[in-house]
């Protein structure tokens, strides 16, 4: 799914009423009645609803959904905020039908704003896409209201306050809801954790804009789904055996940290890959023997930490990095190993800290190599420190595009910029993942992909999804906090 700028929404919508055609007042009721059917899903209990609207498009979705809801009988009180003298059109259109049904109380000053009750929804309708200066007077004092209320708040497509495409200043007055019900597509806020408590929870509704603009305009960014993905499994050929599927080399562990190489090969092997040879310090062969009958080891002579150069030429596919360490034989192994790769390949954990340490490397990684960093790695490959998340965001990409490489950057949305340019946030997974060993298995499930043979750009995305998604399976057995990456493992399968 794409993700678009608000100007490009904007447009969006005016192309819809061009060309469905629709009227742009038919258009909000189909938004509204959106939210409304979300909300009513999700909260059937009747319990008061106050809704706070401005005297924009997005104040004309509130007075619209008010409408719907006090039909559905719904205890509703609605509020406008005058910080404007007049209206947009389809506001005042929806302030016409609204006013036989329900008294209207308006907001002229301080003295006027409500409190909230704790039992009750504050739907947020204030401010929109459309923002253009942060909330300032009478409109933040009654978000400040809110945010100090326990009432539960949901946004209107954005909370009111929040810039959609770029930062806001930390001293901004947003509404921090609890929902966001957003219309058609993400907003480019919604995947960075600094926006994260203005988010909330966010669903996204569908109002029926146009298929042929969403096809014919480009962006950067775009939101991973499942059925975009649906192509990428195949089933497998009867007469399919091992070799049909790829042979992968994990190289990594070291004494203390056998545990990480561990949990990567299992997830290897559990992606599909036919055979998985696992390159470890001498100190690993019984651990890995033991606990991994399926997977071949292959011994350094070193004790302790990873030294070899290996031979590559029978792998489709390498991992290297996790508890792999820094020594500096091992450094000198991967100088060797980046020096002769043929086959594709996927730098995670110490890999990475060692290039950070040693930048001249990083010249030396392929074209289409797979990074997997987490922030505090990424910002060791930078050397650089962003301002904000959306600097962060435009950082990722010019380093990608720059050398041509795939970054997976780990997170709650995980952020995979591909060599072309784009940015692709990831939809799965939850906070229970965020545990030791979690990253581990998502190395070993990329380069199980890649030794089968999957284009290093499918590999991962899908991979970073399907690892989410076995997460979440996870989390759902076992809840979050119990989670452990072993679990990930166990929940695999697509
Ligand atoms: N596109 C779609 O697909 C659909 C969109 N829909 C809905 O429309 C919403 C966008 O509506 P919108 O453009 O009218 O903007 P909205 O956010 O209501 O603001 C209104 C005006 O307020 C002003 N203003 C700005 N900042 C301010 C501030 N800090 N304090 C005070 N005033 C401020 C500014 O005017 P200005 O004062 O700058 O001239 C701005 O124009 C969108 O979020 C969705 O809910 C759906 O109905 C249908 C499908
Ligand atoms: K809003």
């Amino acid at each position: 799914m794409k993700v678009f700028s608000v100007n490009q929404i904007r447009a969006w919508d005016a192309f819809t009423i061009a060309h469905e055609p629709i009227h742009s007042i038919d258009l909000m009721e189909r938004a509204s009645v959106a939210f409304v059917k979300w909300f009513c899903a999700h909260f059937d209990d009747r319990c008061p609803v106050t809704i706070i609207c401005g005297m924009g498009n997005n104040g004309g979705d509130g007075l619209a959904i008010a409408r719907i809801l006090i039909q559905k009988c719904y205890a509703v009180q609605v509020y406008i905020v005058k910080h404007t003298e007049k209206g947009t059109p389809d506001f005042a259109q929806n302030l016409q039908r609204l006013h036989p049904q329900t008294s209207i109380q308006w907001i002229e000053q301080e003295a006027q704003i409500p409190t909230f009750t704790s039992n009750s929804f504050v739907i947020d309708a204030l401010l929109g896409s459309g923002l253009t200066r942060p909330a300032t007077g009478l409109i933040a004092k009654v978000i400040q209201q809110v945010n100090d209320s326990e009432a539960t708040a949901i946004s209107v497509d954005i909370a009111s306050g929040l810039f959609a495409d770029s930062p806001n200043a930390p001293s901004d007055v947003i509404i921090k809801p609890a929902y966001t019900i957003a219309f058609q597509c993400p907003k480019l806020a919604f995947f960075q954790p600094q926006c994260a408590e203005y988010v909330g929870e966010w669903h996204l509704v569908s109002i029926g804009l146009s298929e042929s603009y969403e096809a014919q305009t480009p962006t950067p960014y775009f939101y991973t789904t499942a059925a975009a993905l649906s192509s990428l499994t195949k089933a497998r050929k009867k007469y399919s055996h091992k070799g049909s599927f790829g042979h992968a080399l994990l190289i990594g562990g070291s004494y203390g940290k056998m545990g990480s190489i561990v949990l990567s090969a299992k997830a290897c092997l559990r992606s599909g890959a036919g055979l998985l040879t696992v390159q470890a310090p001498r100190c690993g062969y019984d651990i890995l023997q033991t606990s991994l009958p399926e997977a071949m080891v292959l011994p350094d002579w070193h004790w302790m930490v990873n030294t070899t150069v290996p031979d590559i030429k029978p792998y489709s596919a390498i991992g290297i990095g996790p508890g792999l360490g820094q020594d500096p034989q091992t450094l000198l192994m991967l100088k060797g190993l980046l020096s002769s790769l043929t086959s594709p390949i996927v730098l995670d954990a110490d890999a990475l800290n060692l290039i950070s340490k040693h930048p001249d490397l990083l010249h030396s990684v392929p074209k289409n190599a797979i990074l997997t960093p987490h922030p505090k790695e990424f910002q060791r490959l930078l050397n650089d420190q962003w301002k904000d998340d959306f600097e962060k965001l435009a950082m990722l990409r010019t380093f990608a595009q720059k050398l041509q490489l795939i970054v997976c950057l780990k997170g709650a949305h995980t952020a995979i910029a591909l060599p072309d340019g784009s940015i692709h946030f990831n939809s799965t997974g939850n906070p229970g993942m965020a545990t030791g060993g979690s990253g581990d298995v998502l190395t070993g499930i990329i380069t199980g992909l890649l030794a089968q043979g999957m284009p290093p750009a499918d590999a991962a995305i899908f991979g970073v999804f399907q690892h989410g998604n076995a997460g979440d399976r996870a989390a759902q057995k076992c809840t979050q906090p119990a989670l452990i990456a072993s679990d990930i493992i166990n929940e695999m399968g697509w």
